[in-house]
């Protein structure tokens, strides 16, 4: 190259720069770009192998597919036979408890039993996983005697594999509880029989653990979701350790706690407890054996599709009763609780401390607007597609046919989770959680001004509905019952042998809203559920005295007094037939007359500012007039519906619990003034309720005492008054009392159950309130 042409390179460059500078820098940024993205992908794969767990955790088990799992033996092989001679490799003993936590945990979707991990359509089987603790070994003895329940019912289930026995002790905590076992064709349960010890041993750490892994955070705070569900059971000593505050059974109720948190509230079955001491149906041995059943009908029920059941937590079902995180009702310690935005909607009357539930609609009165001249066709009361249907449906109620509804009440929920039953236990001996309550009618004939069902509800004032046979709404409202409890079983703190026990209805309180003998077949009705042996409890409003007159035998027959004179009537309950009092007054006669033939009660709910002040004389008069055997007195719980504003009711016109006492002995006094004999027999101050009762027929000498020892008697024999129906012989009230009331339940104890624990809103320990409580 000569001198000129090397003196012309920079120019030359300097042009081949111009023309291609723009191609030039393009593919300088692509392989940029390049280099950069495959330093990335190198590093996050180094970071992934990491995380992975070491071969040999549960990770990696080989779970059996449904032709692999290992076949049943008679008898229970131990544990150490199930991890060796199955095709499940036993998992490592790694005592690691001091060292740095493996994190494996990955967050899952819901749904892990709907199809295979492939995609191919299917159900997995469910693999039932039983872990124990036990220092003294009964729980061990326990855990081989009793699984057999699981395995020997399975059987007829194959998708249900034998379970997988596992000491606590010997498994590496990490292995199981922040991942569970994966499988394509396999969904784990984990099953936990705990005993408690208040002094130190390796449960103690491993609950510990439980919650540190929930804590942690570089893990999912559920790592354990993909679980089909989990169960505990305790095993404690009530010699020792009396009740659960005194510390029975601790340690099963915390573990139980930490794996609702750890599976996102797939509780499949509510937290068991034996006492080592009891006897019979009430020792350890029966009450495993119970819930071992009940779990084994859970699991089956996970393998055939159903889930966890339709409204347990983490079922992943459309209508989930409680979320374990967020939800604000039930909880004190970081349970479940249900949120405010749905909490008034699904308060029911009975909630509210038993005051009726009247509804606004038109029943009758033509040409007041609300009613149109009846149709040739009678129609459906509540259509499914009516806009109150949908009410009523979001605020709890199951509708039943066309023109019936049933709901679990408030304390039906609590007394499920041994939080208290309602007044009617205090008073009456009604177990909340035994008790179901329904109406045959969904509508009313008074508007009353503390009514929470906003109005929405159908009215009239005679039948013009289409009406369905008793069998169907019988068999209905069993039906919609039952599901409404079982949507309980996982919601935290409900104790098993109380959900097990509310599989069979014992009481029905016909009160829930409307007027339940305006269903022409009533009394039919009523049969049905006696014959069951169901008693029944049935509140109307005064309103229908024809009806009333013929109705047949109830076990307590109820009549809302909502103000002793006409004008507070019509204020107050605002009734849609012109002659409301003429109705009202013959009601008091017929009452009167029924008094022979059952136990007749008077029910108060007092309004301040409405039916309170100087009406203790009116209705006194009313009581003599009809001589119940008892008149409750609650005070008013304020809805603050648009309705009640609309009202003029405000939370001042709810009275305080002192306001309730002082004005029921005010009427005590009126009573006596007209000589007649009533008496406080007892109160129910969580409810702001009280009970007066006619001392000639309830105050009365105790069976068995010394002569002339007498005590209140508002308690009812059951058994004694189906025994009497069923007879076919007349009878009455004296022939069905029961046992004195309780000690705790008269006047001046509070009468709250000391079997249950008192808890406020928010699920904590309560001291009684001298309010008027709102519930
Ligand atoms: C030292 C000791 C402490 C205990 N503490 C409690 C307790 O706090 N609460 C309880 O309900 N039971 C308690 N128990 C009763 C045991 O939980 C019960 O006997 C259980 O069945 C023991 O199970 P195991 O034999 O499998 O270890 C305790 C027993 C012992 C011996
Ligand atoms: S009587 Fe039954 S329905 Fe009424 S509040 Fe009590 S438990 Fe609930």
């Amino acid at each position: 190259m000569d001198l000129g042409n090397l003196l012309k390179l920079p120019e030359e460059l300097l042009y081949l720069w111009h023309v291609h500078r723009t191609g030039f820098l393009l593919s300088a940024g692509v392989v940029f770009a390049i280099l950069r993205l495959s330093i990335h992908y190198r590093q996050s794969r180094r970071q992934k192998v990491a995380l992975t767990p070491p071969l040999g955790t549960p990770t990696d088990e080989k779970i059996p597919t449904l032709s692999s799992a290992p076949p049943l033996k008679t008898g229970l092989p131990d544990a150490e036979g199930y991890d060796t001679t199955g095709p499940l490799p036993k998992p490592p003993v790694q005592k690691s408890k001091q060292g740095p936590k493996r994190v494996t945990g990955v967050k899952r979707g819901k749904g892990a039993n709907d199809a295979l991990d492939d995609g191919r359509p299917g159900r997995r089987a469910v693999q039932p996983y039983l872990f124990y603790f036990s220092l003294g070994g009964s729980t061990k003895a326990y855990a081989e005697s009793h699984a057999s329940i699981l395995s020997s019912n399975t059987l007829s289930n194959e998708n249900v594999l034998p379970p997988i026995l596992h000491d606590l002790t010997e498994i590496d905590t990490d292995d199981f509880f922040v991942a569970p076992p994966k499988s394509s064709s396999v969904s784990p349960a984990y099953l936990m029989l705990l005993p408690t010890y208040n002094i130190d041993t390796e449960l103690l750490p491993f609950i510990d653990q439980l919650k540190e892994i929930h804590h942690d955070f570089r893990i999912d705070t559920a790592p354990l979701r993909s679980l089909a569900g989990y169960a505990v059971f305790g095993f404690g000593d009530k010699e020792g350790w009396p009740s659960e505050e005194e510390g029975f059974c601790s340690q099963a109720v915390e573990a139980d706690k930490w794996m609702s948190r750890l599976t996102g509230g797939k509780r499949a079955y509510p937290l068991g407890v034996g006492n080592t001491k009891g006897e019979g149906k009430d020792g350890a041995d029966a009450r495993l054996q119970v819930w071992l059943e009940g779990v084994r009908d859970v699991l089956i029920g996970i393998n055939e599709g159903v889930g966890l059941g339709e409204g347990v937590v983490g079922s992943g079902e459309a209508v989930e009763s409680a979320d374990e995180d967020s939800d604000d009702e039930y909880d004190s310690d970081g349970r479940a609780r249900k949120s405010k935005k749905t909490e008034s909607s699904t308060q029911d009357l009975e909630d509210l401390g038993g005051q009726r539930a009247p509804i606004a609609i038109d029943f009758t009165t033509p040409g007041r607007g609300l009613t149109k001249p009846a149709a040739s066709e009678p129609k459906p009361m509540v259509p499914s597609n009516s806009p109150t249907y949908a009410s009523l449906t979001k605020q709890g109620y199951q509708i039943v046919g066309s023109h019936s509804g049933v709901k679990i009440c408030r304390w039906t929920k609590s007394a499920l989770r041994g939080r208290g039953s309602c007044y009617k236990f205090s008073f009456y001996g009604i177990n909340s959680h035994l008790c179901m309550e329904a109406t045959p009618s969904l509508s009313c004939s008074n508007k009353c001004v503390f009514c929470w069902r906003h109005g929405t509800n159908p009215v009239g004032t005679t039948w013009r509905w289409t009406v369905d046979p008793p069998e169907e709404i019988f068999d209905g409202m069993k039906q919609g019952h039952y599901k409404k409890i079982k949507m309980m079983r996982g919601v935290p703190g409900v104790r098993a042998e109380r959900f097990e026990e509310a599989m069979r209805i014992r009481h029905c309180a016909l009160s829930l809203v409307g007027e339940p003998i305006f269903y022409p077949h009533i009394n039919q009705l009523l049969r049905m559920l006696h014959k069951e042996r169901i008693s029944t409890f049935l509140v109307c409003n005064a309103q229908h005295p024809d009806q009333l007159a013929t109705l047949d035998h109830v076990t307590q027959l109820y009549v809302s007094i909502d103000a002793s004179n006409p004008t507070s009537l019509k204020k107050i309950d605002r009734p849609l037939h012109k002659d409301y009092w003429a109705r009202f007054i013959r009601c008091m006669d017929i009452l009167r007359e029924k008094r022979y033939m059952q136990r007749t009660v008077f029910r108060l709910t007092l309004v301040k500012g409405f039916n309170v002040e100087e009406e203790a004389e009116g209705y006194a008069a009313l009581v003599e007039r009809a001589m119940p055997a008892f008149v409750e007195v609650k005070g008013v719980t304020y809805c603050g519906t648009s309705t009640s504003k609309g009202a003029g009711l405000s939370m001042g016109n709810v009275p305080f619990y002192e306001e309730v006492v002082a004005f029921v002995q005010q009427l005590e006094k009126a009573l006596a003034k007209r000589g007649l004999d009533y008496g406080i027999a007892a109160e129910h101050a969580h409810s702001c309720c009280l009970l007066l009762s006619d001392r000639g027929r309830f105050y009365r000498q105790i069976e068995g005492a010394d002569e002339g020892k007498k005590a209140w008697h508002s308690l009812i024999d059951y058994e004694k008054f189906f025994d009497c129906l069923e007879s076919g012989e007349e009878f009455g009230p004296q022939d069905y009392v029961g046992r004195p009331t309780a000690d705790w339940a008269l006047f001046g104890n509070g009468g709250f159950d000391p079997r249950d624990e008192r808890v406020d809103r928010k699920g904590r320990p309560k001291e009684m309130a001298g309010k008027a409580v709102e519930i």
